[in-house]
C-alpha cells in the first residue's frame, strides 16, 4: 500500500499561537498536504485575524489533496476560544484532537502526525495528569519508553528524562533509563535518519561529569557502565561528557546527537542555536510524530506576529521521515 500523502496536524491549544501558525503555513504553501484536526471555526477566526482567505474543505476518506486547499477533520471545541485567554474547559478538546489525529495516522489515512503547541498547565488545571505530548502519545500507542529529541539542521539533542521536576531527576537516572535512551536514539538515527553508524555524545549528570566522584556519583556509577555495555554491543558512544563543554563546535564535530540527562541541560543550548528553526521528534513511537519547538506563546496569540517557521520545518521533516520509512 502506498503511504497517504496527508499529514495530520493538530494546532494544539486554541488560545495559543498554533492555529494562526497553521493558517499562515497553509496560506504560504506547505511542503506536504495538511489535514488539520481541530475545530474549523478556530482556523477560520485565525484566518480572519490574519486577513487571509483560506480554502478549507472538510476531510473525508478518499479526499485527494489539492494545492492551496486546507483539509480539516472537525473536532468540536468545548467552549468558545479566545486567543490569549486559556480556558480549562477546552482541555478535553485539545486531547480529543490528539486522539483523533493518532487514529487517522494509525488507520492509514495520514502518513504522520505533526503537533502544534499545547499548554500543559491548563490541561492539568482541568484535572488531567498531562506532562506533555511525548508521554501522552506513548500512552496512546501503548509504548513503555519513548525519547524526546529536538533537532536543528546541525544539532540533535535527545533527552533521558523529559518533563520532570529537577528535584526528581537524579533518581530517574537509572541504568534502565540511560540504556533505553541510548539504544532508542541510536536505532532511530539509523532507521529514521539513515545514519549507518551514529555517534552519540552522552552527557554526565553532574558538573564535570562528577569530577571523579567528588561532585556526584551517578556519572561513574550509572552512566559510565551503561556506556561501556552499549559499546560492547557495537554502539559508537562518547562519555560521560561534561555538559559544559559538550556543545563546543570542536566537541560536536562528527557527533550525530547529544544525549542530555534532563530537559534544561540540553534544550536551552538547542533553542539558543535555532529557536524557530528546530523541531521536536518523538523517537520510539510506532508512527512518525514531529512537533514545533515553541510553546503556546499566549503573550502574543491573536496579534498576528507569531512565526510559523518551526511548524513549516516540522511538516517538512515529517514528510521526509515518512518517505525515508517507506523506502
Ligand atoms: N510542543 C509543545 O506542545 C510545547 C508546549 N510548550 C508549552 O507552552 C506553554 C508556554 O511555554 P513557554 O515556556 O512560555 O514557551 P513559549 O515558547 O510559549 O514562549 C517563549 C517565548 O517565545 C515566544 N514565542 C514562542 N513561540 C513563538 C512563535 N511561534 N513566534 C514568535 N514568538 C514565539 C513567546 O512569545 C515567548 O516570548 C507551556 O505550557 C509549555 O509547557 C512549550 C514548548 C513546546
Ligand atoms: N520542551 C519541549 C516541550 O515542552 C514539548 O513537549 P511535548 O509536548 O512534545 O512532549
Amino acid at each position: 500500500m502506498t503511504a497517504p500523502a496527508w499529514l495530520a496536524v493538530t494546532p494544539g491549544e486554541p488560545a495559543g499561537v498554533g492555529p494562526e501558525c497553521l493558517v499562515r503555513l497553509a496560506d504560504s504553501g506547505a511542503t506536504a498536504p495538511l489535514l488539520a484536526v481541530c475545530d474549523p471555526a478556530v482556523l477560520a477566526s485565525a484566518a480572519t485575524m490574519l486577513g487571509l482567505d483560506i480554502d478549507m474543505v472538510e476531510w473525508s476518506p478518499g479526499l485527494e489533496p489539492r494545492a492551496g486547499q486546507l483539509a480539516c477533520y472537525p473536532v468540536p471545541l468545548r467552549a468558545p476560544a479566545r486567543p490569549g485567554h486559556l480556558d480549562p474547559a477546552n482541555a478535553d478538546y485539545v486531547l480529543d484532537t490528539l486522539r483523533q489525529a493518532v487514529h487517522l495516522v494509525r488507520d492509514g489515512h495520514a502518513a504522520a502526525l505533526v503537533t502544534g503547541p499545547v499548554h500543559k498547565g491548563v490541561i492539568n488545571d482541568a484535572g488531567h495528569h498531562f506532562s506533555g505530548h511525548t508521554e501522552f502519545l506513548a500512552d496512546l500507542a501503548e509504548v513503555d519508553r519513548v525519547i524526546m529529541m529536538l533537532a536543528t539542521d546541525s544539532l540533535r539533542v535527545a533527552l533521558v528524562t523529559t518533563h520532570l521536576p529537577l528535584r526528581q531527576v537524579p533518581d530517574a537516572i537509572t541504568t534502565e533509563a540511560v540504556d533505553s535512551a541510548i539504544r532508542i536514539t541510536a536505532d532511530a538515527l539509523q532507521r529514521q535518519f539513515g545514519i549507518a553508524k551514529p555517534r552519540l555524545q552522552v552527557l554526565g549528570l553532574n558538573p564535570h561529569a562528577g569530577e571523579g566522584g567528588h561532585l556526584g556519583h551517578e556519572d561513574d556509577d550509572i552512566i559510565a557502565p551503561v556506556i561501556e555495555a552499549c559499546r560492547r554491543d557495537g554502539l559508537d558512544l562518547l562519555g560521560p561528557v561534561p555538559a559544559d563543554t559538550a556543545f563546543t563546535p570542536t566537541a560536536l564535530e562528527g557527533c550525530d546527537a547529544v544525549l542530555a540527562m534532563y530537559h534544561d541541560q540540553g534544550l536551552p543550548v538547542l533553542k539558543h542555536a535555532g529557536f524557530g528553526r528546530a523541531v521536536n521528534i518523538t523517537l520510539g513511537l510506532p508512527f512518525t510524530r514531529v512537533s514545533v519547538d515553541h510553546g503556546t506563546a499566549i503573550d502574543i496569540a491573536g496579534r498576528g506576529i507569531a512565526d510559523a517557521s518551526s511548524l513549516g520545518h516540522a511538516v517538512e521533516i515529517a514528510a521526509r521521515m515518512t518517505r525515508a520509512a517507506s523506502q
